[in-house]
C-alpha cells in the first residue's frame, strides 16, 4: 500500500508517521523546502511537532505530482477553506483508483458543503471513492504514541476497511463506519463547541459550565445530524462525543485555546496571532455550520453565539447571558 499525505502541518505529519508505522510506504507534501529537508534529513517537522522522532522511513517532497505518482490513498489535510484551491490545482494529477482520505473538519464557506464533497466535486470522484477519518486525534499525542482510536467513514465498506488496514499500529486504532455525514458534522461542530468551553474557561467558570456546554453542544449537533440525514448513534462514538470531550477539555486544541484567549479578554486579533498560522477550524466554520442549520430550519444556540463572538458583533459575556435568558423547555 502506497499513500500520499498533502499538508505538513500538526495532522498531517502525525497521520503520515501512523501511515508509516503501519507499514504503508507513505509521502509527505510540504509547501516549503525546509521543512520537507527537515523530515528527509533529520526525521523531524520542528515548525508543528517540535521534539518528536519521525520515521526513517517517511519521505516528503513539495512536488504534489511526485508525492501523489502511484499513491492508493491520497490524504488530504489542509486547512479545510483552502481545499477547493488547492485540490483544484492537484486534481489532474490524482491517480484513477485511489481512495481519496480527508482528515479535515470544517465545512466550507458560503456553499456550507462537508469536505467530502468538496473532494468527490472538484475531483469530479464518485462518493464512494471518498473516506474521512475523524476521532479523538489530538495530534501531538498520537505522535508520540499515546494509545488512541479514531473512526473510518466510508459509504463503501470494503473501501473503509482498506484504509482502516492502512493506519492501524500498536498505539492508533481505527473502527469503520458507512456515516460519512454524521462523522464529519461531528469533527465540524465539535470545534465551534471547543471554542465555546475555552470562553468558559476563560472566563473563570468551572466544570459545570464545560459539561454543560458539552452536553447541549452535543444535542444541537445531533439535531443538525438527523436534519442532514446522518445516524444518531455516530455523535454517541467516537467521531461524536468522543472528539468533542477531547477537544473541549484539552489545552493543546487550537479552538478551546482561541476561545479561552477571548474568554479571557483578548481580542480576536490578539487570539488569532497567538496561532502562530496554525489552523482553528472553528473559527470560520461556525458562520456556515450556522447558515447549514438555517437552511435546515434547525436550532443551534450554542453556534449561533459563537459565530457572532467570532463575528466581532458580540462578546463572550453576552453570548453567555443570551444563551442562559432563552425560553426554559424540556431536555
Ligand atoms: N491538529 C490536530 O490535532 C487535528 C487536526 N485535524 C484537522 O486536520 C486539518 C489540518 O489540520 P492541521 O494539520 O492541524 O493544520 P495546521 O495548521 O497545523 O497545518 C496546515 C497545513 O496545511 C498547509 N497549507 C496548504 N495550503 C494552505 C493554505 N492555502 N493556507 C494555509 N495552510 C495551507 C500548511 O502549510 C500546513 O502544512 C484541519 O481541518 C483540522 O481541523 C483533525 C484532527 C486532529
Ligand atoms: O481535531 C482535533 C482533535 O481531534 C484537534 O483540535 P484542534 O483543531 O482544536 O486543535
Amino acid at each position: 500500500m502506497r499513500a500520499a499525505v498533502l499538508g505538513a502541518g500538526n495532522w498531517g505529519t502525525a497521520f503520515a508517521k501512523v501511515l508509516t508505522d503501519a507499514g504503508t510506504e507513505t509521502v509527505l507534501w510540504a509547501r516549503r523546502p525546509e521543512l520537507a529537508e527537515a523530515v528527509n534529513q533529520r526525521h523531524c517537522n520542528p515548525d508543528y511537532l517540535e521534539g518528536i522522532e519521525l520515521p526513517g522511513a517517511l519521505r516528503a517532497t513539495t512536488d504534489p505530482t511526485e508525492a501523489m505518482s502511484g499513491a492508493d490513498l491520497v490524504v488530504f489535510a489542509i486547512p479545510s477553506q483552502t481545499l477547493r484551491e488547492n485540490l483544484g490545482g492537484w486534481a489532474g494529477q490524482l491517480p484513477p483508483q485511489a481512495s481519496l482520505v480527508s482528515l479535515m473538519k470544517g465545512i466550507e464557506l458560503g456553499t456550507v458543503m462537508r469536505m467530502s464533497e468538496v473532494i468527490s466535486q472538484v475531483a469530479k470522484a464518485l462518493p464512494e471513492r471518498v473516506a474521512v477519518v475523524s476521532g479523538p486525534n489530538l495530534a501531538r499525542e498520537i505522535a508520540m504514541q499515546q494509545p488512541t482510536a479514531t473512526t473510518v467513514a466510508c459509504t463503501d465498506l470494503a473501501r473503509a476497511e482498506s484504509v482502516q488496514q492502512a493506519c492501524s499500529t500498536g498505539y492508533f486504532r481505527p473502527y469503520t463506519n458507512t456515516d460519512v455525514i454524521g462523522t464529519e458534522l461531528g469533527g465540524a461542530v465539535k470545534n465551534v463547541i471547543a471554542l465555546a468551553c475555552g470562553m468558559a474557561v476563560g472566563m473563570g467558570f468551572g466544570d459545570n459550565t464545560v459539561a454543560s456546554l458539552i452536553t447541549r453542544g452535543l444535542a444541537e449537533t445531533a439535531r443538525l445530524g438527523s436534519a442532514l440525514g446522518a445516524d444518531p448513534l455516530t455523535f454517541a462514538g467516537l467521531a461524536g462525543l468522543g472528539d468533542l470531550v477531547a477537544t473541549c477539555a484539552s489545552p493543546l486544541s487550537r479552538n478551546r485555546t482561541f476561545g479561552h484567549r477571548l474568554g479571557r479578554g483578548e481580542t480576536l486579533e490578539q487570539a488569532q496571532q497567538a496561532t502562530h498560522g496554525q489552523i482553528a477550524e472553528g473559527v470560520k466554520s461556525c458562520r456556515s455550520i450556522l447558515d447549514l442549520a438555517d437552511r435546515h430550519g434547525v436550532d443551534v444556540p450554542i453556534v449561533r453565539e459563537v459565530s457572532a463572538v467570532c463575528a466581532g458583533e458580540s462578546d463572550p459575556r453576552t453570548a453567555v447571558r443570551a444563551l442562559m435568558s432563552r425560553s426554559i423547555k424540556s431536555e
